[in-house]
């Protein structure tokens, strides 16, 4: 599904241009051309200018076209932390979290991530693509152009391979391109309450050698937190999953400070995730060994607990993503609006910083800078097209999705106005 396509007389044409994450101060130069074009040939950008020159070059009759007068055009998002495919829902939950109760006392007592992991054990394949595939088109419509997966629901060796089969069949099968991260030590499962090193060396001996050997995931991820897995354990499942190929990601320092930012940086992890108690030591780390700081703000909405500290993170220099973390417990949103308005109101991140935080700064964040994120020649097609004159208007219109219409690949895979006017007749 690749395509051939000019988009024009954008008012805005953000290209947020790089091909490496952007860190500090460079999170805020958002590389905007006005009154601009981008031209896709394959599915593939092939030039990005100033209308009149690229119409002046190219033959529009060669091409689908897109007149983007009056609208702000941007790169596709990436959400790069969302654990979008499991079984079940925990609604309860988030009525005790209401009353007072917090997510580690429900995961303490039972409830939380293994809740999640009895229903996808037993959910079957077709389900989980179903259900799967309909939160796909969901972040589609909210302008998501690529998303990272992850594992995390079984906790044992079928149903983490299930999983990882599940978003390999609907990343060939859907629009949105799918990142797959394997998060196989994401809590501990009842069979091994105590055994806690047992359950990593059952991950590293029997799920990872298969999940490498069989490219089911690009990255291995861990919920390095007290009580669930320790700083320890992280850094010896991530070593060996660096020698099986597959590039580091942690849950670090989410509800407790222990030291998951410093370790992020020691092992040169590719991000580092939620970050809400990071030290000032673990952001400095990670700022100097280039690890990118994905910032979930959802997350701490949904839970109510204090933000990650993004404002001192971009000022100390970090490169921040930000991303829903779609799951069924601690937040169940594929939200963009969502996150904007939380990064832009609540943690002082710049409107300019935060629509990086979902674009080249959330490609470095699933290891592809260099070929999305960004409207830059050679990259892929992978466009976002709001029905207002400037990016400005996504945090200003409230928790409103913005988006008008979405391309992949050089194609038109959403398209707002179409779908309204296919059921209104209007
Ligand atoms: N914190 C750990 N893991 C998920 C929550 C998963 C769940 O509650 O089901 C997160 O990133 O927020
Ligand atoms: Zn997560």
């Amino acid at each position: 599904m690749e395509g051939n396509l000019i988009i024009k007389n954008a008012n805005e044409l953000v290209t947020c241009s790089g091909f490496k994450a952007k860190q500090g101060k460079e999170m805020s130069d958002l590389k905007i051309i006005y009154d601009g074009a981008v031209v896709i040939e394959d599915g593939i950008i092939k030039e990005v200018g100033k209308t009149e020159e690229i119409l002046d070059k190219y033959n529009e009759n060669d091409y689908e076209v897109i007149d983007a007068k009056d609208k702000a055009v941007l790169p596709g998002f990436v959400d790069s932390h969302t654990h979008f495919v499991f079984g079940g829902y925990r609604p309860e939950e988030f009525s005790w979290r209401l009353r007072g109760d917090s997510y580690m006392e429900i995961m303490e007592r039972g409830g939380g991530i293994v809740n999640s992991v009895e229903a996808t054990r037993k959910a079957s394949k077709e389900e989980l693509l179903e259900t799967g595939r309909k939160r796909l088109n969901s972040m589609l419509a909210f302008g998501v152009t690529t998303v990272e997966g992850k594992s995390g629901y079984g906790l044992d060796y079928d149903t983490e391979i299930k999983q990882l089969e599940v978003m390999e069949e609907l990343d060939k099968n859907h629009p949105v391109d799918i990142v797959k991260t394997f998060l196989g030590a994401h809590a501990i499962p009842k069979d091994y309450k105590g055994k806690e090193d047992e359950f990593i060396d059952f991950i590293i001996d029997k799920v990872l050698p298969d999940v490498a050997e069989r490219k089911l995931a690009e990255f291995c991820d861990i919920f390095c937190e007290k009580g669930v897995f320790s700083v320890e354990q992280s850094r010896k499942l991530l070593n060996k999953a660096k020698e099986y190929g597959l590039k580091p990601k942690l849950h670090a320092d989410e509800i407790v400070q222990l030291g998951g930012a410093e370790l992020a940086a020691e092992l040169g992890a590719v991000s580092a995730d939620h970050l809400l108690q990071a030290s000032d030591k673990g952001v400095k780390d990670m700022a100097e060994a280039g690890v990118v700081a994905t910032i979930l703000p959802g997350t701490a909405f949904s839970l109510k607990e204090p933000y990650a500290r993004a404002r001192y993170m971009i000022d100390q220099n970090c490169a921040v993503a930000l991303a829903t973390d779609l799951n069924p417990g601690s937040c169940f949103t594929e939200s963009i609006p969502l996150i904007f308005s939380l990064a832009t109101l609540y943690m002082d991140v710049t409107t300019e910083e935060a629509i990086t935080a979902l674009t080249i700064n959330g490609a470095a964040a699933v290891g592809r800078a260099d070929t999305i994120g960004s409207i830059d020649v050679g990259k892929k097609g992978d466009i976002v097209i709001l029905e207002f004159p400037s990016y400005k208007y996504i945090p200003y219109h409230i928790g409103v999705n913005t988006v008008e219409k979405v391309v992949k690949n050089g194609k038109l895979v959403y398209d707002k106005e179409e779908i309204y006017s296919k059921m209104f007749k209007i």
